[in-house]
């Protein structure tokens, strides 16, 4: 994980270090629609950002751009101060996508999913897991609170706790940037309140934490900085306001103020702030 120490408390600080993500002019295009355009976004190490926006307004694309799921139609991205194309170090990023629960009918336990998660980080020669990646394994189960469940089969497991062994698979990678795509959605209070306490103590060691969200809840105490999207360009680019952190639960994107001139950051063009 990073030795960066994060902002006080909740990574609210930016810090001088080299971005996490740098992001200059990115654009995306499907089948020549444009999904994002001139986004800059720069997350600083230890940072707790949350992505946010109407349904449609490109937060998955966003970072599925940054994670090289999708290439940029223009725009330049460096990485832990890397260009993307020479960045090899993916074991520095753990992704947990937008999906409720671990699919595919694939038998496995909780255990062989977040083992999977530890490959990136094993040694060229050594395609087994050593003891200590398995220490690690060990380790990223029990931080999510899935210890008596790691022998269980995924497919018998609630959908809060798929979500939470994919976390797990994520962190098992022991990644310096945490990327998030809707981690809350179908989870209920309980397994949201262990959610939150693993990501606060993650923000605490230092990760950099990129949550696509609709639902803040129990997360906003964590969350130091909103990034909000709206039809492809960013709108609002500063501290969670209740506006912002309201104003977003799956609102219909044509309901929403427009600006002919969208700032790329930091602004405040809708007036979300007080
Ligand atoms: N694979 C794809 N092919 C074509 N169009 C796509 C694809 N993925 C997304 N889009 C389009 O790109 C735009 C942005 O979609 P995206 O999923 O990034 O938005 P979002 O803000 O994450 O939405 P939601 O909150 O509903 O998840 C939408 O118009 C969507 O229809």
């Amino acid at each position: 994980m990073s030795t960066s120490p994060p902002g006080p408390g909740t990574g609210i600080e930016r810090s001088a270090a080299t971005p996490a993500v740098s992001l200059r002019g990115g654009a995306v295009s499907y089948a020549g629609q444009r999904a994002l355009s001139g986004v800059d976004l720069d997350v600083a190490p230890g940072e707790v950002v949350a992505l946010l926006g109407p349904n449609g307004s490109g937060k998955s694309t966003l970072v599925r751009a940054i994670l090289g799921l999708v290439p940029l139609s223009a725009g330049t991205l460096e990485l832990f101060g890397t260009p993307a194309q020479r960045f090899h170090d993916r074991a520095r990023i753990g992704y947990v996508p937008q999906r409720h629960t671990v699919g595919g009918g694939v038998p496995a336990t909780v255990q062989e999913v977040v083992s999977s998660g530890r490959l990136a980080r094993r040694r060229l020669l050594t395609p087994w897991l050593r003891p200590a990646d398995r220490a690690v394994v060990a380790d990223t189960i029990a931080t999510v609170g899935l210890e008596e469940k790691a022998c269980a089969q995924v497919s018998t497991l609630s959908g809060g706790q798929q979500r939470r062994a994919l976390i797990a698979r994520a962190l098992a990678g022991e990644p310096d940037m945490l990327v998030m795509d809707e981690p809350l959605a179908g989870v209920d209070l309980a397994n949201q309140e262990i959610l939150t306490r693993t990501l606060t103590g993650l923000v605490e060691a230092g990760t950099t934490l990129l949550i696509v969200t609709h639902e803040i809840g129990p997360l906003a105490g964590l969350i130091g900085r909103t990034v909000v999207l709206q039809h492809g360009r960013v709108g609002y680019d500063g501290p969670p306001t209740d506006k912002v952190l309201n104003g977003f639960g799956g609102t219909d994107p044509h309901c929403l103020p427009t600006s002919p001139d969208l700032p790329n950051s930091p602004g405040d063009p809708f007036g979300f702030v007080d």
